[in-house]
């Protein structure tokens, strides 16, 4: 019977001696495949315990490499189970630039102003 993992007990399996990663709803243990990878270890890494389909598809890995996913294969996602909301990186706060740039705005022409002003004085 095919084995199902919930997102979360996925997620777990994120790190260079354990990791598994999802493809096509099918969950795949690349933890020894890892240092074989043509496409390096980092890229693996970096995806562990997540959803590689897309990833694993801009590459357009060659059919031998889609083979190699069978020996891989521990399971299937549950799919009722609760997906990991992954929080996006804060943006930097768009009043903290706005001040930033206000600052540098005003020191430039603070510098013209004393450019033009020396120009002046010299008549
Ligand atoms: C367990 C899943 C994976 C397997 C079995 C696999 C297998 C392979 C194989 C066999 C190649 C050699 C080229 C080819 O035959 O297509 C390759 C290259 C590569 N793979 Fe993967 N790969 C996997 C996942 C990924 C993922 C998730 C990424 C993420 C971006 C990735 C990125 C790359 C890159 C950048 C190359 C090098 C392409 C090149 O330099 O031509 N691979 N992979």
């Amino acid at each position: 019977m095919t084995k199902l993992y919930s997102y979360k007990e996925i997620a777990e399996h994120n790190s260079e001696s354990d990791l598994w990663m999802i493809i096509h709803g099918k969950v795949y243990d690349c933890t020894k495949f890892m240092e074989e990878h043509p496409g390096g270890e980092e890229v693996l890494l970096d995806l562990g315990g997540q959803d590689a389909t897309g990833p694993f598809a801009d590459i357009g890995h060659s059919d031998d490499a889609v083979k190699m996913l069978e020996d891989l294969y521990v399971g299937d996602v549950d799919k009722d189970s609760e997906p990991i909301v992954r929080v996006a990186a804060e943006p930097a706060s768009t009043t903290t630039g706005g001040e930033g740039n206000g600052v540098l705005i005003l020191a430039l022409v603070a510098v013209a102003a004393a450019i033009v002003f020396y120009f002046l004085n010299q008549k």
